[in-house]
């Protein structure tokens, strides 16, 4: 990747901040480095945008103390921005990921609350503000991504008030008795309302954070259910209206329709089911190794389901593709142990040698094997315990023109709310999850195409092209409040500015 001399920069009238930048620098074991593609559905979400609109993107490199100079990819302009060691272990792993990630999935795992953890998140939002400051024209507009950089709306606003801001968050935003634990409650909600528009993937999480904003920061808000890409709610921040909306995420769906037609794919798909033995039925997981992903649950499901005799394990593979992620918090580690540890005893009962029934991979694999993955699998397992959008289910679907396959699709997902004809589950009820696999795994053939085609319709038409311009529509549309938004039943409630 060419890097560019940082004097004949301009800047740009589109920035996107987010915690990574789409590419990540990996030092190898020589000392020479070089750079690859970043995990995870912000990413695969954001870069086909920011190509079209060739702007620029804010992030971090991936790695400690990388002090690179911006540069430059197809017209897409990147600006590093540094990390320490220390600030990796503090802002990323600790308040990122030991204390909001947790809090805002449902606390699976008990957050950690550390001054000195919140102390660097201040210091790196800071940073990153400074950056957005710099990397943005007059009167750009600057689009700040998700939980890692919550107080950067207002740090940006008060260094450049000629901005327009935007924010969206792509996880969860949890229930308010949740909210309620974390200490600087008020700091985030305050840090986030320095944008003009601040979006979630649900109605149910901007309704939480229109809650807060009132009782906790004690503005006036509008009353009144927020719709998906409709009906904004708004916050009146003194003299500004910050406005608040609900924008379901999505893929880049008709690329990937194409991209699984193709015969090289076909080919691959067909290879892998031969490699696996040729199973009557192939199960799939994609996930990044997060415990929030409900893998655990998919392998206590096909344990109990196999002791049962309900999947016969000489004609069925599992395949889980799990992306290392965030190796060094303390509770992924754990978790790796004991999802290890699962696959182990599953193979252990019921393998044959030469015929794993679970096949476990925990590195990245590359963007074509895994589409030839979806595209060979007959049931697509996804199970979160809690989760913002899950990009993998919307993948999978956009993979099978076919209409061949099933997914298996957890409640707790944001996607659950758009893909209805989807295998629905509790992942918190076993039984559920085991009957729901085995309905996939035993659906009629032309059930299968009728709900495969419903879900099609609803993956290819939402794309993240889709999604992007409703965000961004909104947000240039803001401003004073519009006729819709000063409705009668919208008139804020005095009484619930009380705090
Ligand atoms: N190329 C590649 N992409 C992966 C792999 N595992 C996961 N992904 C991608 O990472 C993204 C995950 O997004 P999502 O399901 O929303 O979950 P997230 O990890 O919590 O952001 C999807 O676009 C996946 O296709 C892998 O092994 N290789
Ligand atoms: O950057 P990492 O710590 O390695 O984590 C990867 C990304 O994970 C999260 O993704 C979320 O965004 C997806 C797209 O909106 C959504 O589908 C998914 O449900 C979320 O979990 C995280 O939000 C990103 O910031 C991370 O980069």
């Amino acid at each position: 990747m060419p890097v560019a001399d940082p004097t004949t920069f301009t800047e740009s009238d589109f920035v996107v901040v987010a915690n990574r930048l789409p590419v990540d620098l990996e030092r190898l074991p020589d000392g020479t480095t070089r750079w690859k593609r970043s995990p995870g559905g912000l990413v695969t979400a954001l870069e086909p945008i920011l190509r079209t609109h060739r702007g620029a993107w804010v992030g971090w490199a991936g790695i400690a103390d990388a002090d690179v100079d911006p540069l430059v990819d197809d017209d897409l302009v990147m600006h590093p921005v540094p990390l320490s060691a220390q600030e990796i272990a503090d802002y990323y792993e600790g308040f990122s990921n030991a204390t909001l990630w947790p809090l805002y999935h449902d606390v699976i795992v008990r957050p950690e609350y550390h001054r000195e953890w919140w102390n660097a998140y201040v210091e790196v939002n800071r940073r990153f503000a400074e950056a957005a400051a710099k990397a943005a024209a007059q009167g750009a507009t600057v689009w700040i991504q998700d939980y890692q950089l919550q107080l950067v709306p207002k740090m940006l606003r008060m260094l450049r008030p000629d901005l327009t801001i935007g924010f969206f968050l792509h996880i969860p935003f949890p229930p308010v008795e949740l909210f309620m634990q974390m200490p600087w409650r008020t700091e985030i909600v305050d840090g986030l309302l320095g944008a003009d528009l601040i979006g979630f993937h649900l109605p149910g999480g901007a309704q939480n954070f229109l809650y807060l904003a009132r009782r906790l920061a004690g503005h006036q808000t509008s009353r009144g259910n927020v719709g998906v890409r409709s009906k904004l709610g708004v916050v009146q921040v003194g003299f500004r209206t910050v406005r608040v909306g609900a924008f379901p995420i999505s893929i880049a769906s008709g690329e990937l329709d194409e991209q699984s037609r193709r015969k090289s794919i076909r080919d691959r798909a067909k290879q892998i089911r031969k490699e696996l033995g040729n199973p009557k039925h192939i199960m799939l997981g994609v996930d990044r190794l997060d415990y929030t992903k409900g893998i655990d649950v998919r392998l206590d499901a096909l344990h109990e389901l196999i002791a049962e005799g309900r999947v016969d394990p000489s004609q069925t593979v599992m395949v889980q593709l799990a992306t290392p992620s965030r190796e060094r918090v303390e509770s992924y580690i754990h978790m790796r142990g004991e999802i290890e540890k699962m696959v182990s005893r599953i193979n252990g009962e019921y393998a044959e040698v030469g015929r794993p029934v679970v096949h476990y991979i925990h590195r990245p694999v590359p963007r074509d094997e895994l589409i030839a993955f979806f595209v060979a699998a007959d049931v697509m397992l996804v199970t979160p315990l809690r989760d913002g959008m899950n990009l993998v289910a919307k993948e999978y679907v956009a993979c099978r023109s076919d209409l061949g396959g099933a997914l298996v699709l957890s409640e707790f997902t944001g996607a659950a709310a758009e893909l209805r004809q989807a295998f629905l589950c509790n992942p918190h009820d076993l039984e559920n999850v085991k009957d729901q696999m085995e309905a996939a795994l035993s659906q009629p053939r032309e059930d299968g195409r009728r709900h495969m085609r419903a879900l099609r319709r609803q993956v290819l038409t939402h794309d993240v092209d889709r999604w992007a311009r409703a965000f961004l529509d909104a947000l240039a549309h803001g401003g004073a409040a519009g006729p819709a938004l000063i409705a009668p039943e919208e008139t804020p409630e005095p009484e619930l500015t009380e705090r």
